[in-house]
């Protein structure tokens, strides 16, 4: 059966996005999700999300396939394309219309719960058409990242790492999914396509890890590159970048208001001192849509 799909993307890092919310099964597998991100073969995109039905009380549920057919818990970009999405399905503005309801007209939501693997994400459409994010609150110790490189009820700040012949200082973060950071001179510099994946696949890391590599121009002000676990090299990760502020403030480089610039663009984000919450915005549009027909 035809599965009618839209494109969208935020700060480049693409997803391909599915009106799900009539079953609570993805409409395609992880395979076919490899094959719709391929770039050549396919429709090309660094992951596949699913608007499914919401749970526990929530609007939606978000499930995401990474391009390699892997399952991540969060998305910190794609729930800002899925949150802008679901204000297109709702507003018909992508798909024919749905009868009237009833009661008449509804106001336009701006707000949704959604339902992840990382807990209960609030995304809220801004009138700017900026999307912040309340990212929830991250998890530091070794056994949530998971990370070996510390008693599983340690953090992980500032510790050596060997990958690739270096020695790296690491510190690791979890935004539900795991993230190992670690700051530079030179963010250009670094050889993403060789130490990436050496350190996505390192054994310090028994569910792999997504790599931030950071450069700080100012407290308030980094430049950030990303290898990411089941993806490679993309152009943003939202999740990533609130990380990678976390880690910064826990080094002493970042003030906990921080713009995180990714070859896409730039992300705010900011870690809130008293609720220890992290809030990201940024960007989401829609592409364009389409239709895979078997
Ligand atoms: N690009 C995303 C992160 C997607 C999941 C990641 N590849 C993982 O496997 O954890 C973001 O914007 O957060």
């Amino acid at each position: 059966m035809p599965i009618e799909f839209a494109k969208y993307q935020g700060l480049g890092n693409d997803f391909i996005l599915i009106d799900n919310r009539h079953s609570s099964e993805p409409a395609i597998t992880p395979e076919q999700a490899v094959d719709l991100c391929d770039r050549h073969f396919g429709i090309g995109a660094d992951g596949a999300i699913f608007a499914l039905p919401g749970q526990n009380g929530t609007d939606y549920t978000m499930r995401i396939f990474n391009s390699d057919g892997s399952e991540p818990e969060m998305c910190g970009n794609g729930i800002r394309c899925l949150a802008k999405f679901i204000a297109d399905l709702e507003s018909s503005e992508i798909h024919p219309p749905q009868p009237p309801q009833a009661s008449g007209g509804i106001e336009s939501k701006t707000e949704y719960r959604i339902h992840t693997g990382a807990g209960v994400i609030v995304t809220e459409l801004r009138s700017d058409g900026q999307v912040k994010v309340d990212m929830g609150v991250p998890r530091l110790l070794a056994a949530e990242i998971p990370t070996t490189l510390a008693a599983p009820d340690a953090k992980v700040i500032d510790v050596p790492i060997e990958v690739a012949d270096k020695s790296w200082s690491v510190t690791c973060v979890s935004m539900g999914n795991p993230h190992c950071i670690t700051f530079v001179e030179d963010v250009s510099a670094v050889a993403l396509e060789t130490v990436g994946p050496q350190f996505e696949n390192n054994k310090a890391f028994p569910q792999r890890t997504n790599t931030e590599f950071i450069q700080v121009v100012r407290s308030d002000y980094v430049k950030m590159r990303v290898w990411e676990r089941g993806a490679g090299v993309t152009l943003a990760c939202g999740t990533g970048a609130c990380a990678a502020v976390v880690a910064g403030v826990l080094v002493g480089k970042c003030d906990r208001a921080t713009a995180v610039e990714l070859p896409g663009g730039v992300l705010e984000i900011e870690w809130a001192e008293v609720s220890g919450r992290i809030y990201m915005t940024g960007p989401a549009q829609l592409v364009f849509t389409g239709c895979i027909s078997n």
